[in-house]
Protein backbone atom coordinates (compact mmCIF):
# COMPACT_ATOMS: atom_id res chain seq x y z
CA UNK A 1 0.00 0.00 0.00
CA UNK A 2 1.23 3.53 -0.95
CA UNK A 3 0.44 6.31 1.68
CA UNK A 4 0.76 9.79 0.70
CA UNK A 5 1.50 12.53 2.87
CA UNK A 6 -1.72 14.71 3.21
CA UNK A 7 -0.32 18.59 3.55
CA UNK A 8 -1.22 19.62 7.13
CA UNK A 9 -2.87 23.39 7.80
CA UNK A 10 0.55 24.45 9.77
CA UNK A 11 2.50 24.11 6.55
CA UNK A 12 0.51 26.39 4.20
CA UNK A 13 2.45 29.33 4.81
CA UNK A 14 5.85 27.77 4.66
CA UNK A 15 6.14 29.23 1.00
CA UNK A 16 3.89 32.50 1.96
CA UNK A 17 5.70 34.27 4.86
CA UNK A 18 4.11 37.05 6.21
CA UNK A 19 7.51 39.41 6.72
CA UNK A 20 5.88 42.70 7.67
CA UNK A 21 7.30 42.93 11.20
CA UNK A 22 5.01 42.73 14.31
CA UNK A 23 6.89 45.10 16.33
CA UNK A 24 4.79 48.07 14.27
CA UNK A 25 1.15 46.47 15.31
CA UNK A 26 1.17 49.11 18.24
CA UNK A 27 -1.89 50.95 17.01
CA UNK A 28 -3.16 52.23 20.32
CA UNK A 29 -0.45 54.57 20.36
CA UNK A 30 -0.95 56.52 17.29
CA UNK A 31 -2.25 59.80 17.39
CA UNK A 32 -2.22 60.70 13.68
CA UNK A 33 -2.79 58.26 10.34
CA UNK A 34 0.41 57.37 9.00
CA UNK A 35 0.56 57.17 5.18
CA UNK A 36 1.04 53.31 5.50
CA UNK A 37 -2.60 53.32 6.30
CA UNK A 38 -4.01 55.55 4.50
CA UNK A 39 -6.40 53.53 2.07
CA UNK A 40 -7.31 56.63 0.25
CA UNK A 41 -4.34 57.63 -1.55
CA UNK A 42 -3.20 58.26 -5.12
CA UNK A 43 -2.68 54.36 -6.15
CA UNK A 44 -3.99 52.56 -2.68
CA UNK A 45 -6.42 49.79 -3.14
CA UNK A 46 -9.24 50.38 -5.63
CA UNK A 47 -11.82 52.11 -3.46
CA UNK A 48 -14.06 50.41 -0.76
CA UNK A 49 -16.37 52.95 0.37
CA UNK A 50 -17.57 54.39 -2.64
CA UNK A 51 -21.11 56.09 -2.78
CA UNK A 52 -23.32 52.64 -3.11
CA UNK A 53 -23.24 52.14 0.79
CA UNK A 54 -26.59 50.58 0.77
CA UNK A 55 -28.86 52.33 3.35
CA UNK A 56 -32.34 50.03 2.85
CA UNK A 57 -31.21 46.99 2.77
CA UNK A 58 -30.39 44.52 5.71
CA UNK A 59 -28.63 41.31 6.35
CA UNK A 60 -31.08 38.45 7.06
CA UNK A 61 -31.85 37.82 10.86
CA UNK A 62 -33.06 34.24 11.42
CA UNK A 63 -34.32 33.16 14.54
CA UNK A 64 -33.29 29.12 14.89
CA UNK A 65 -35.99 27.73 17.12
CA UNK A 66 -38.47 28.62 14.67
CA UNK A 67 -40.23 26.27 12.76
CA UNK A 68 -39.38 27.81 9.20
CA UNK A 69 -35.89 28.51 10.04
CA UNK A 70 -34.48 25.80 7.92
CA UNK A 71 -36.66 27.83 4.78
CA UNK A 72 -35.23 31.13 5.78
CA UNK A 73 -31.74 29.58 6.01
CA UNK A 74 -32.12 28.41 2.27
CA UNK A 75 -32.88 31.86 0.88
CA UNK A 76 -30.67 33.82 3.08
CA UNK A 77 -27.45 31.96 1.87
CA UNK A 78 -28.99 31.87 -2.01
CA UNK A 79 -29.41 35.42 -2.04
CA UNK A 80 -26.77 36.81 0.20
CA UNK A 81 -24.25 34.10 1.22
CA UNK A 82 -24.59 35.23 5.12
CA UNK A 83 -27.29 35.79 8.18
CA UNK A 84 -27.14 36.41 12.01
CA UNK A 85 -29.06 33.94 13.90
CA UNK A 86 -30.42 34.43 17.41
CA UNK A 87 -32.14 31.62 19.70
CA UNK A 88 -28.74 29.39 18.46
CA UNK A 89 -28.40 27.40 21.41
CA UNK A 90 -24.45 28.96 22.18
CA UNK A 91 -24.79 30.40 26.25
CA UNK A 92 -24.68 33.58 26.57
CA UNK A 93 -22.93 33.58 29.31
CA UNK A 94 -20.05 31.69 26.89
CA UNK A 95 -20.26 34.39 24.43
CA UNK A 96 -19.43 36.76 27.19
CA UNK A 97 -16.82 35.35 28.71
CA UNK A 98 -15.03 34.97 25.43
CA UNK A 99 -15.57 38.58 24.56
CA UNK A 100 -13.95 38.92 27.77
CA UNK A 101 -10.64 36.72 26.96
CA UNK A 102 -10.46 38.51 23.75
CA UNK A 103 -10.76 42.14 25.49
CA UNK A 104 -8.16 40.95 28.33
CA UNK A 105 -5.79 39.23 25.44
CA UNK A 106 -5.28 42.52 23.09
CA UNK A 107 -4.94 44.67 26.20
CA UNK A 108 -1.89 43.46 27.50
CA UNK A 109 1.14 45.51 26.63
CA UNK A 110 2.64 45.30 23.06
CA UNK A 111 5.56 43.92 24.31
CA UNK A 112 3.83 41.15 26.41
CA UNK A 113 1.57 40.13 23.21
CA UNK A 114 4.55 39.79 20.82
CA UNK A 115 5.85 37.02 23.47
CA UNK A 116 3.25 34.75 21.58
CA UNK A 117 3.73 36.56 18.11
CA UNK A 118 3.34 34.28 15.15
CA UNK A 119 6.20 33.34 13.16
CA UNK A 120 6.40 34.98 9.47
CA UNK A 121 5.50 31.17 8.07
CA UNK A 122 3.38 30.02 11.24
CA UNK A 123 -0.52 29.41 11.24
CA UNK A 124 -0.84 30.90 14.93
CA UNK A 125 -0.54 33.31 17.29
CA UNK A 126 -0.35 37.28 17.40
CA UNK A 127 -0.04 39.33 14.60
CA UNK A 128 -0.94 41.11 11.01
CA UNK A 129 -3.82 39.66 9.42
CA UNK A 130 -2.37 36.94 7.41
CA UNK A 131 -4.23 38.65 3.93
CA UNK A 132 -1.69 41.73 4.55
CA UNK A 133 0.51 40.90 2.00
CA UNK A 134 -2.02 41.08 -0.48
CA UNK A 135 -2.89 45.03 -0.10
CA UNK A 136 -1.05 48.17 -0.86
CA UNK A 137 -1.84 49.46 2.78
CA UNK A 138 -1.47 48.06 6.30
CA UNK A 139 -4.82 47.40 8.09
CA UNK A 140 -6.08 48.98 10.82
CA UNK A 141 -6.55 45.72 13.22
CA UNK A 142 -4.32 43.32 15.33
CA UNK A 143 -5.33 39.50 15.30
CA UNK A 144 -4.44 35.91 17.29
CA UNK A 145 -4.84 32.63 15.40
CA UNK A 146 -5.52 29.97 17.25
CA UNK A 147 -5.74 25.68 15.71
CA UNK A 148 -5.97 23.33 18.15
CA UNK A 149 -4.88 23.79 21.98
CA UNK A 150 -3.42 27.31 22.39
CA UNK A 151 -1.68 26.19 25.46
CA UNK A 152 1.71 26.76 24.47
CA UNK A 153 0.89 30.21 23.51
CA UNK A 154 -1.53 30.97 26.32
CA UNK A 155 1.30 29.75 28.92
CA UNK A 156 3.53 32.42 27.38
CA UNK A 157 0.91 34.96 27.82
CA UNK A 158 -0.58 33.95 30.97
CA UNK A 159 2.33 31.86 33.27
CA UNK A 160 -0.05 31.63 36.13
CA UNK A 161 -4.23 31.68 34.16
CA UNK A 162 -3.16 29.74 31.16
CA UNK A 163 -5.87 26.98 31.71
CA UNK A 164 -9.04 29.04 32.57
CA UNK A 165 -8.59 30.73 28.76
CA UNK A 166 -8.24 27.50 27.57
CA UNK A 167 -11.11 26.18 29.19
CA UNK A 168 -12.74 28.81 27.41
CA UNK A 169 -11.26 28.61 24.12
CA UNK A 170 -12.19 24.87 24.23
CA UNK A 171 -15.94 25.21 25.24
CA UNK A 172 -15.99 27.63 22.36
CA UNK A 173 -14.51 25.60 20.10
CA UNK A 174 -16.96 22.36 20.82
CA UNK A 175 -20.00 25.02 20.34
CA UNK A 176 -19.40 26.44 17.53
CA UNK A 177 -18.55 22.85 15.79
CA UNK A 178 -21.73 21.63 16.80
CA UNK A 179 -23.75 25.22 15.46
CA UNK A 180 -21.78 24.41 11.90
CA UNK A 181 -22.72 20.86 11.73
CA UNK A 182 -26.60 21.70 12.59
CA UNK A 183 -26.38 24.70 10.25
CA UNK A 184 -24.99 23.33 7.40
CA UNK A 185 -27.03 20.20 7.29
CA UNK A 186 -30.17 22.65 7.47
CA UNK A 187 -28.56 24.85 4.76
CA UNK A 188 -27.83 21.49 2.59
CA UNK A 189 -31.31 19.99 3.28
CA UNK A 190 -32.16 23.42 1.87
CA UNK A 191 -30.98 21.87 -1.48
CA UNK A 192 -32.12 18.45 -1.15
CA UNK A 193 -29.06 17.07 0.26
CA UNK A 194 -29.05 14.28 2.60
CA UNK A 195 -26.24 13.17 4.88
CA UNK A 196 -25.67 9.83 2.69
CA UNK A 197 -25.04 12.01 -0.24
CA UNK A 198 -21.92 14.05 1.39
CA UNK A 199 -19.64 11.46 2.39
CA UNK A 200 -16.31 12.67 3.91
CA UNK A 201 -18.80 13.98 6.50
CA UNK A 202 -18.32 10.78 8.04
CA UNK A 203 -20.99 8.37 10.16
CA UNK A 204 -24.24 10.43 10.98
CA UNK A 205 -22.61 13.76 9.17
CA UNK A 206 -20.94 14.04 12.48
CA UNK A 207 -17.75 16.31 10.88
CA UNK A 208 -15.36 14.04 13.32
CA UNK A 209 -12.37 14.59 11.64
CA UNK A 210 -13.22 17.97 10.65
CA UNK A 211 -10.84 20.89 11.19
CA UNK A 212 -11.11 24.30 12.38
CA UNK A 213 -9.60 27.67 13.50
CA UNK A 214 -10.67 30.62 15.51
CA UNK A 215 -9.20 34.12 14.69
CA UNK A 216 -9.69 36.55 17.39
CA UNK A 217 -9.70 40.82 15.70
CA UNK A 218 -9.05 44.01 17.51
CA UNK A 219 -9.58 47.22 15.96
CA UNK A 220 -8.32 49.60 17.86
CA UNK A 221 -9.71 53.53 17.84
CA UNK A 222 -8.80 54.98 14.92
CA UNK A 223 -8.12 58.01 14.53
CA UNK A 224 -8.77 58.84 10.82
CA UNK A 225 -11.35 56.28 10.19
CA UNK A 226 -12.51 57.70 6.96
CA UNK A 227 -9.22 57.03 5.56
CA UNK A 228 -8.37 53.76 7.08
CA UNK A 229 -9.66 50.02 6.58
CA UNK A 230 -9.50 47.07 9.67
CA UNK A 231 -9.65 44.08 7.26
CA UNK A 232 -9.60 44.46 3.80
CA UNK A 233 -11.98 42.85 1.38
CA UNK A 234 -12.11 38.72 0.72
CA UNK A 235 -13.87 35.73 1.48
CA UNK A 236 -13.11 32.96 3.96
CA UNK A 237 -11.41 29.48 2.65
CA UNK A 238 -13.75 27.53 5.26
CA UNK A 239 -16.94 25.59 4.73
CA UNK A 240 -19.09 28.13 6.93
CA UNK A 241 -17.29 30.92 9.18
CA UNK A 242 -19.59 32.14 12.39
CA UNK A 243 -18.27 34.87 13.54
CA UNK A 244 -19.15 37.03 16.97
CA UNK A 245 -18.66 40.50 16.69
CA UNK A 246 -18.81 43.04 19.79
CA UNK A 247 -22.09 45.65 19.92
CA UNK A 248 -19.47 47.86 17.54
CA UNK A 249 -20.47 47.97 14.01
CA UNK A 250 -17.13 47.19 11.41
CA UNK A 251 -18.14 44.20 9.41
CA UNK A 252 -19.39 44.81 6.11
CA UNK A 253 -20.83 42.34 3.92
CA UNK A 254 -21.11 42.81 -0.11
CA UNK A 255 -24.94 42.42 -1.45
CA UNK A 256 -24.88 41.56 -5.09
CA UNK A 257 -21.59 42.52 -5.95
CA UNK A 258 -21.98 46.30 -6.09
CA UNK A 259 -22.75 48.00 -2.40
CA UNK A 260 -21.51 46.83 1.22
CA UNK A 261 -24.02 46.53 3.77
CA UNK A 262 -22.98 46.96 7.67
CA UNK A 263 -24.07 43.88 9.64
CA UNK A 264 -25.61 45.96 12.28
CA UNK A 265 -24.72 44.47 15.76
CA UNK A 266 -27.04 42.66 17.30
CA UNK A 267 -26.92 41.43 20.90
CA UNK A 268 -26.24 37.90 21.48
CA UNK A 269 -26.56 37.11 17.59
CA UNK A 270 -23.81 35.11 15.50
CA UNK A 271 -23.32 35.89 11.82
CA UNK A 272 -23.15 33.26 9.64
CA UNK A 273 -21.17 33.07 6.60
CA UNK A 274 -20.74 31.09 3.58
CA UNK A 275 -16.82 30.55 2.69
CA UNK A 276 -15.20 29.37 -0.50
CA UNK A 277 -15.75 25.24 0.37
CA UNK A 278 -19.38 25.52 0.40
CA UNK A 279 -19.86 27.56 -2.86
CA UNK A 280 -17.89 25.01 -4.59
CA UNK A 281 -19.73 22.28 -2.49
CA UNK A 282 -23.25 23.75 -3.65
CA UNK A 283 -21.53 23.75 -7.24
CA UNK A 284 -22.22 27.93 -6.54
CA UNK A 285 -25.92 28.16 -5.42
CA UNK A 286 -24.88 29.83 -2.22
CA UNK A 287 -22.31 32.43 -2.74
CA UNK A 288 -19.41 32.45 -0.99
CA UNK A 289 -19.43 35.55 1.01
CA UNK A 290 -17.42 38.48 0.63
CA UNK A 291 -16.79 40.80 3.23
CA UNK A 292 -14.48 43.82 5.17
CA UNK A 293 -14.47 45.45 8.60
CA UNK A 294 -14.07 49.24 8.38
CA UNK A 295 -12.97 51.00 11.56
CA UNK A 296 -14.41 54.03 13.84
CA UNK A 297 -12.87 56.67 15.76
CA UNK A 298 -14.57 56.21 19.14
CA UNK A 299 -15.04 52.18 19.86
CA UNK A 300 -12.78 49.74 19.92
CA UNK A 301 -14.21 46.68 17.76
CA UNK A 302 -13.16 42.89 18.72
CA UNK A 303 -14.90 39.75 17.04
CA UNK A 304 -14.10 36.40 16.92
CA UNK A 305 -13.94 34.00 13.93
CA UNK A 306 -14.43 30.32 14.12
CA UNK A 307 -13.56 29.20 10.68
CA UNK A 308 -15.29 25.48 9.86
CA UNK A 309 -13.35 23.35 7.02
CA UNK A 310 -13.25 19.22 6.67
CA UNK A 311 -10.41 17.29 7.37
CA UNK A 312 -7.37 17.55 5.63
CA UNK A 313 -8.13 14.56 2.74
CA UNK A 314 -11.38 15.40 2.71
CA UNK A 315 -12.19 15.78 -0.93
CA UNK A 316 -14.77 18.74 -1.80
CA UNK A 317 -16.38 18.72 -4.92
CA UNK A 318 -19.60 19.99 -6.56
CA UNK A 319 -22.45 17.74 -5.44
CA UNK A 320 -24.08 15.56 -7.82
CA UNK A 321 -27.12 16.06 -6.93
CA UNK A 322 -26.39 20.22 -7.73
CA UNK A 323 -25.08 19.51 -11.34
CA UNK A 324 -27.18 19.24 -13.98
CA UNK A 325 -27.47 20.43 -17.60
CA UNK A 326 -28.77 24.05 -16.59
CA UNK A 327 -26.28 23.74 -13.71
CA UNK A 328 -22.76 22.94 -15.24
CA UNK A 329 -19.95 21.13 -13.05
CA UNK A 330 -18.77 24.67 -11.83
CA UNK A 331 -15.57 23.80 -9.89
CA UNK A 332 -13.09 20.65 -9.81
CA UNK A 333 -11.98 18.60 -6.45
CA UNK A 334 -10.10 20.07 -3.78
CA UNK A 335 -8.62 19.55 -0.40
CA UNK A 336 -8.75 22.23 2.09
CA UNK A 337 -5.26 22.04 2.22
CA UNK A 338 -4.89 22.35 -1.63
CA UNK A 339 -7.20 24.71 -1.82
CA UNK A 340 -6.07 27.33 0.92
CA UNK A 341 -2.27 26.72 -0.60
CA UNK A 342 -4.05 28.35 -3.65
CA UNK A 343 -5.71 30.82 -1.99
CA UNK A 344 -2.39 31.70 -0.15
CA UNK A 345 -0.98 32.79 -3.56
CA UNK A 346 -3.76 33.89 -5.81
CA UNK A 347 -6.06 35.25 -2.86
CA UNK A 348 -9.58 37.01 -4.31
CA UNK A 349 -8.93 35.04 -7.58
CA UNK A 350 -8.61 31.46 -6.21
CA UNK A 351 -12.08 30.91 -7.02
CA UNK A 352 -11.68 32.24 -10.33
CA UNK A 353 -8.71 30.11 -11.31
CA UNK A 354 -10.19 27.44 -10.46
CA UNK A 355 -13.75 27.46 -12.40
CA UNK A 356 -14.75 24.89 -15.00
CA UNK A 357 -17.16 26.62 -16.69
CA UNK A 358 -19.15 30.32 -16.76
CA UNK A 359 -20.64 31.14 -13.91
CA UNK A 360 -24.65 30.02 -13.51
CA UNK A 361 -26.91 32.19 -16.11
CA UNK A 362 -28.72 34.97 -14.25
CA UNK A 363 -27.05 34.97 -11.20
CA UNK A 364 -24.92 37.67 -10.52
CA UNK A 365 -21.43 36.45 -10.09
CA UNK A 366 -20.39 38.02 -6.66
CA UNK A 367 -17.42 35.48 -6.67
CA UNK A 368 -15.87 36.52 -9.81
CA UNK A 369 -13.14 38.94 -8.16
CA UNK A 370 -12.02 39.20 -12.33
CA UNK A 371 -15.39 41.43 -12.83
CA UNK A 372 -16.32 42.61 -9.27
CA UNK A 373 -14.22 44.63 -6.99
CA UNK A 374 -13.60 43.93 -3.90
O1 LIG B 1 -14.05 41.54 12.13
C1 LIG B 1 -14.88 41.17 11.35
O2 LIG B 1 -16.06 41.48 11.44
C2 LIG B 1 -14.48 40.31 10.17
C3 LIG B 1 -13.43 39.30 10.49
C4 LIG B 1 -13.10 38.44 9.31
O3 LIG B 1 -13.63 38.61 8.26
C5 LIG B 1 -12.10 37.36 9.41
O4 LIG B 1 -11.46 37.21 10.46
O5 LIG B 1 -11.95 36.63 8.41
FE1 LIG C 1 -13.39 36.86 6.95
Amino acid sequence: MTTTTIPKLTDIYKTHPLDIPTNKLNLDSLQQLPDTYDWIQPDAFPSFRDPNISLSDSVPLIDLSLPNAPHLIGNALKTWGVFQVINHGVPISLLNSMESFTNTLFDLPSPHKLKAARTPDGVTGYGLPRISTFFPKRMWSEGFTIVGSPLEHFQKLWPNEYSKYCDITEEYSREMKSLCGRVIWLALGELGITREDVNWAEANGDFKTSNAVIQLNSYPVCPDPDRAMGLGAHTDTSLLTILYQNNTRGLQVLREGNRWVMVEPVTGALVVQVGDLLHILTNGLYPSSAHQAVVNQNRKRISIAYFFGPSESAEISPLNKLVTPTQPLLYPTVTWTEYLRKKAQLFNNTLSSIRLSAPLTGALDINDHNQVKV
